[in-house]
């Protein structure tokens, strides 16, 4: 493989994207410890669609995720949510654009202990202020598999419900994209295949756009594309992804960054 070989994504105003980067680079350190995290990356994530990002440790994975939702600054060029340009808000409109616009799913599920689980998935909606949808709160509990547990704190949970919990957190406020860092990462392969199948569920049947970090080429499988990260710029794309074709994709890319 070659880097003449590699798709473009394709960026433009034209497609709506539910986010992009233009020229995203991220810089972390100076002199000898400088590390280029991302160089010059273009990106969109069309609306309605779940990507999987992949790649080496230390690719730009989580940085492009952070740099994307507006959780640590860029060094050059421009993020956007929709149409709102990231660097132009001040801190306040940028945290209610993380909070409005935008879900996070973490290894660590991060939910509260003393909440319970449906006091977790509507806290979003509850600091905004904002009372949920109830039509599309009960679609994402049923979606998830919670209902008859809605009442239980989170220690009372298994892993794999407590991070249905923040799935469904991430979801519960409609925002216009999720970004999920490795979300089944520390699952099971039972709890993860659930987790899994119910984001691929939310944007197939509900619309919603997904942004998926993973290690796992079964769980970049359920994904309707897959992005390949190396040293901060993305060197591959591959749709409608199976198994093994990433695995194929991974190898031979281990052997051409090894050649
Ligand atoms: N706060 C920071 N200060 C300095 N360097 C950083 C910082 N955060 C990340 N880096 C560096 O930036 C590069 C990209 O890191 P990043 O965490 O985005 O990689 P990743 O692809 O998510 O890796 P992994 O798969 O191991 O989680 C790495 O070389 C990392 O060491």
């Amino acid at each position: 493989m070659t880097i003449q070989d590699i798709p473009t994504p394709r960026v433009g105003l034209d497609a709506p994207a539910a986010a992009r980067s233009v020229g995203l680079s991220k810089i972390y350190g100076a002199g000898d410890t400088r590390v280029v995290a991302l160089d010059a990356v273009d990106v969109a994530f069309p609306r309605g669609e779940f990507t999987a990002i992949m790649g080496p440790s230390g690719a730009g994975k989580s940085t492009l995720m952070h740099c994307m939702a507006g959780l640590d600054s860029v060094t050059s060029g421009q993020t956007y949510i929709g149409t709102t340009e990231l660097s132009s808000l001040n801190d306040r409109q940028l945290t209610a654009l993380r909070r409005d616009e935008i879900g996070f799913v973490f290894q660590a599920y991060n939910l509260l202990p003393t909440l319970t689980a449906l006091e977790n998935i509507t806290l979003p909606m509850d600091i905004a202020g904002r009372r949920p949808d109830q039509e599309w709160l009960d679609r994402v509990i049923d979606t998830v598999g919670l209902r008859p547990r809605l009442a239980h704190r989170p220690s009372e949970l298994s892993g794999g419900q407590q991070q249905r919990v923040a799935c469904a957190r991430a979801l519960a406020g409609r925002p216009e994209i999720v970004f999920a860092d490795e979300p089944t990462g520390n699952l099971d392969s039972r709890s993860s295949a659930d987790i899994l199948s119910f984001l691929q569920t939310s944007v197939r049947a509900m619309g919603q756009t997904i942004v998926m970090v993973t290690h796992d080429p079964v769980a970049a499988a359920y994904a309707d594309r897959v992005l390949f990260l190396a040293d901060g710029r993305i060197v591959d794309g591959m749709s409608a992804p199976n198994r093994e074709r990433v695995l194929e994709r991974m190898k031979a890319f281990d052997a051409a960054l090894g050649a």
